[in-house]
């Protein structure tokens, strides 16, 4: 009979559970729950301060939690017999011997963890670090270094990865690779959690988010139902005659604003622009209904859980 590939495992999550966690009287995660499902990337958003990397660190076991659980596939990290090959992460500090080469450090990883070495040549590979593979760690570019980080993130194979920050210091190229990456990892039933502030990157990478602010669960949701529910989705009217349209459309719930060469309009949709457009005879030169950008969405959601606000002069 001819041997199947083995089939993507289904059964692997990642759970937290009333996760808590305090610095003195500071709770960075507060009661925090929710689960990360595998065949797709789930983005992990907040701003900061919110508290995503300390939750990233309970996950490993990193840090110990104040209360709630932390577990990945039914287990805490700890209790893996081979976390490497169960679990892999991408953490902001980079924990890297800075005389080592690339190859040597991940044949260093690989022999505490039971890899092989034709693994560590395959990941050098993967990540596209082959030219440099004997070169000194400490001589690395933030680009480069994340890639050694993703390299040793992958190197056991495994179900579930968590990675904060990865698209951190990458050239656009690099940022576009690693959105190929993380989807691939995804479509291959394996479990991907990332953290990220590039909205624009997420929302083309990510199918499920989970928002948290001030360590609190804010949404857990569909990139598509966050933006769709964030409600400042806006048409963009441009008439032949301005003045008399936006008089027309003016009126309670409405809300119109100036914009290049015509005004926006919130509460009333293009449909009813155009009927109302009709009723007074007045031509229409552009009506465009402009969804909510994911970032318009997140900055809706978290207006209220952001710790640091700047002031634009
Ligand atoms: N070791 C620590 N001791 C004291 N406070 C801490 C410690 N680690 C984190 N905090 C605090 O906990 C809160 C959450 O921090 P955390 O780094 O998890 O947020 P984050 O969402 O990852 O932020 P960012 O997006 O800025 O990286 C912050 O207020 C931070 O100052």
């Amino acid at each position: 009979m001819p041997k199947l590939a083995p089939s993507p495992r289904l059964d692997t999550v990642i759970e937290a559970s009333h996760l808590t966690k305090s610095y003195g009287s500071k709770k960075a995660v507060d009661d925090l729950s929710f689960s990360v499902r595998p065949g797709m990337v789930t983005g992990f958003l907040g701003p900061n301060g919110a508290g995503k990397s300390t939750t990233m660190r309970l996950l490993l076991d990193l840090d110990a939690a104040t209360g709630g659980s932390a577990t990945i596939n039914g287990k805490r990290y700890r209790d893996h017999k081979a976390p490497l090959q169960e679990v892999g992460a991408l953490l902001e500090a980079k924990a890297i011997h800075q005389g080592r080469t690339a190859r040597n450090h991940l044949r260093a990883l690989a022999a505490t963890h039971g890899i092989s070495r034709k693994r560590v040549d395959e990941v050098i590979g993967i990540v596209g670090l082959e030219s440099v593979a004997s070169k000194r760690a400490g001589g690395f570019s933030l680009g480069m270094g994340q890639r050694l980080g993703i390299a040793s993130a992958l190197l056991g194979d495994p179900h579930t990865l968590l990675l904060d920050e990865p698209v951190n210091g990458l050239d656009p190229e690099g940022v576009l690779w690693i959105r190929n990456l993380l989807k691939a990892l995804a479509a291959e039933g394996r479990t991907v959690f990332v953290s990220s502030h590039l909205m624009s990157e997420m929302a083309v990478t990510a199918e499920h988010l989970i928002v948290i602010g001030k360590g609190k669960l804010i949404a857990d949701t569909t990139v598509a139902e966050l933006t769709a529910n964030a409600g400042v989705s806006h048409v963009h009217v441009s008439a032949a005659d301005n003045t008399s349209l936006r008089e027309a459309l003016t009126r309670d719930g409405v809300t119109v604003t100036d914009a290049d060469d015509g005004f926006d309009v919130v509460g009333v949709d293009a449909a009813g622009i155009g009927e109302i457009a009709l009723a007074r005879g007045i031509a229409l030169t552009q009506l465009t209904t402009q969804k909510a950008t994911l970032e318009e969405a997140f900055m809706s959601v978290t207006r209220d859980a952001v710790d640091y606000h700047g002031s634009a002069q």
